[in-house]
Order: C-alpha cells, then sequence, then structure tokens
C-alpha cells in the first residue's frame, strides 16, 4: 500500500503538491489523474524518494521509499522512459538495471518477453519506436517482481494495440493483489483502465473515488440534429432543458433525456435528424472537478484511503 499525508511540496513560489491525502489500496488499479503541471509527477516522485516533500509523508508499506530493504524488488517505477542511454541496447539496459539491483540475468530475458519485446533485446535504444520505449520501461520496472507498481503516463506514445495491452498487464498485476498505481493525463483511456481514480488539480486532491461512481456523477447529454436548430432550440428551452449550439451546428442537450426530446420534436413537428443520448463519461466528470481549478474537494481530505464521494 502507498499512503501519502500531508504532503506538500514547494518549489520556490510554485506550490507543485498542496497537502495531498490518499492511499493506495493493493487489489485494484488506480489512476492518478489530473491536468498537465496538476503535480502528478511531482507527488511520484517524492513517493520514490527521488525528490524531499517540503512537508507531510509519503510512504509505502509503512516506510519511506529509503528506508524499505531492497526497495527495487518491493517498487518497480516508470517515471521518464526518455531517460535512459540511447546507445544501449535494450537488453543491455535491463541488465544494467538488473545488477543495480542484484537481481540475475535470467530475468532480464524473461521481463523482455513479459512486454513482447522477446527479440529485440539486441536492439540499439534508440532503434525502439517510442511504444517500444514505454515497453521497456515496464519491463525495467517488473526486473523486482514487485508488490507495487508506479507508473507515470505508461500509455504514452502507445498504439491502440499498445493501450489494451498495457491495460490487461496492470489488471492482471491488480488481481495477484499488486498495489498499481498509474498516472495519466488521459482521462477516457483511465475509464476502461482503472478501478479506482484519484484526481488532482493544482496540486490538490479533487476526488478519491471508483470509477463507475465517478462516471454515474457525470451529467447525460444528447446531441441533436435538426434542420431547426434555433425553433428546437426555444422549444426545448420553454420544456426547461439547457441546449447550447456545439460547432457542427447539433444541439447538445442537458437537462433532459433523449426520449423526451424526441417526444417533444414530434409533437411540435419538428424534423429531427439525429437523436444521441451521449453516456456520461470519466471526462466529462475531470473536467466538472477540475472546472474550478480544484477548490470544492470531493471528500474528506482527513481520511485517508476511506474518502467517500460526497457530491
Ligand atoms: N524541479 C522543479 N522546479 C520548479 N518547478 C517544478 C519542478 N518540478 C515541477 N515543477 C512545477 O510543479 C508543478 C507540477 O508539476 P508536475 O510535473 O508534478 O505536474 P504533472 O501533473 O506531472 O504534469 P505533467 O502531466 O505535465 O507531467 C508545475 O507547475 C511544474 O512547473
Amino acid at each position: 500500500m502507498i499512503a501519502v499525508r500531508e504532503l506538500v511540496k514547494r518549489y520556490g513560489d510554485t506550490v507543485a503538491v498542496d497537502g495531498l491525502t490518499f492511499a493506495v489500496e493493493p487489489g485494484r488499479v488506480t489512476g492518478f489523474l489530473g491536468p498537465n503541471g496538476a503535480g502528478k509527477s511531482t507527488t511520484l516522485r517524492m513517493v520514490l524518494g527521488l525528490d524531499v516533500p517540503t512537508s507531510g509523508t509519503a510512504t509505502v508499506d509503512g516506510a519511506p521509499y529509503r528506508d524499505l530493504p531492497s526497495p527495487t524488488r518491493r517498487v518497480g517505477a516508470l517515471l521518464d522512459p526518455g531517460a535512459v542511454d540511447p546507445g544501449r541496447t535494450a537488453h543491455g539496459h535491463l541488465l544494467w538495471q538488473a545488477r543495480a539491483a542484484g537481481i540475475g540475468r535470467a530475468r532480464v530475458d524473461e521481463v523482455l518477453g513479459l512486454v513482447g519485446l522477446e527479440g529485440r533485446g539486441g536492439h540499439a535504444i534508440r532503434h525502439l519506436s517510442l511504444g517500444m520505449r514505454q515497453r521497456l520501461g515496464i519491463a525495467g520496472a517488473l526486473l523486482g517482481d514487485p508488490g507495487v507498481l508506479i507508473l507515470d503516463e505508461p500509455l504514452n506514445g502507445l498504439d491502440p494495440e499498445g493501450i489494451v495491452w498495457v491495460r490487461r498487464l496492470l489488471r492482471g498485476f491488480a488481481r495477484e493483489g499488486r498495489t498499481v498505481l498509474v498516472s495519466s493525463h488521459l482521462m477516457n483511456e483511465m475509464e476502461a483502465t482503472a478501478d479506482h481514480v484519484l484526481v488532482v488539480s493544482r496540486g490538490r486532491l479533487v476526488a478519491d473515488v471508483g470509477v463507475a461512481e465517478l462516471a454515474a456523477g457525470a451529467r447525460e447529454r444528447v446531441e441533436v440534429a435538426s434542420p431547426d436548430p434555433a425553433g428546437l432550440a426555444a422549444l426545448l428551452a420553454r420544456a426547461g432543458a439547457a441546449p447550447s449550439a456545439a460547432a457542427d451546428g447539433r444541439l447538445v442537450v442537458t437537462g433532459m433525456d433523449a426520449a423526451r426530446v424526441g417526444e417533444l420534436a414530434a409533437a411540435h413537428g419538428v424534423v429531427l435528424h439525429a437523436l444521441v443520448p451521449v453516456r456520461a463519461r470519466l471526462e466529462d466528470a475531470f473536467i466538472r472537478l477540475t472546472g474550478d481549478g480544484g477548490r470544492t474537494p470531493v471528500r474528506d481530505a482527513g481520511t485517508a484511503g476511506e474518502g467517500e464521494w460526497v457530491r
């Protein structure tokens, strides 16, 4: 388990992390979400002992990373897949990492296979695609067969097949009872990957909630196309809905379901060319949560690990 309590990091006048408290439980994939600059990487660096908190604590299995016995066997991390020597081969890079952690050579071939890079071990890293470098980074994180996996933006640069592959891998790890923390700014990818999400905005926690609950809290909307959008908008507004014009000329309607929109249009002889209920997505919930800059927390920040969705 990862536990972060009242964590603060300041760089001069910049408050990168502003009093974060949360727990990452084993047995599920936890997404660490937030827009660029929200403080995700800074938080992960502090969990991994690579940055010193201004105040507060970050522990893994009850101890700060630096105090863990054989930390690389307990925690596997991928922070920056670009931070490698491009002249090294994939195998050479992993072997160097394995030696530093006291891990045997056989494990290098094993993790190359686990990430689908068998046969590529002899390739120089500079000749690997971005997606393959991500896989190599993940292979490095797996070297010590760790119980805790921390991956910063592992979906970056991956093609759809690669994204599905990472998703399966992470879910498999969680099923084995490991702790899996994955940062991303790709909200909709996380919807299909994570069981639970921590959402940060401007260094603050704005949600600590199950993915299903978060999507349920997002507003449904209906997209409607009509040759008379102005007439339809007026009709819907009179009936209590909130229509707004989209860039493509369609109306986006909230506050009314698709069936009612269709019935109203039919009753008033308004022609519809399309009537599409749009399922609420994690991205909608995210925008709603971070739209106020994270000033409204959705759980009591003092109850790490027990936080409830409160709005
Ligand atoms: N070493 C540093 N010195 C000064 N400011 C920093 C440093 N590292 C991060 N910051 C600032 O702290 C804030 C949080 O950055 P951080 O990289 O943690 O965000 P992030 O959520 O990981 O974003 P991204 O998705 O863009 O990586 C940003 O304003 C960033 O400019």
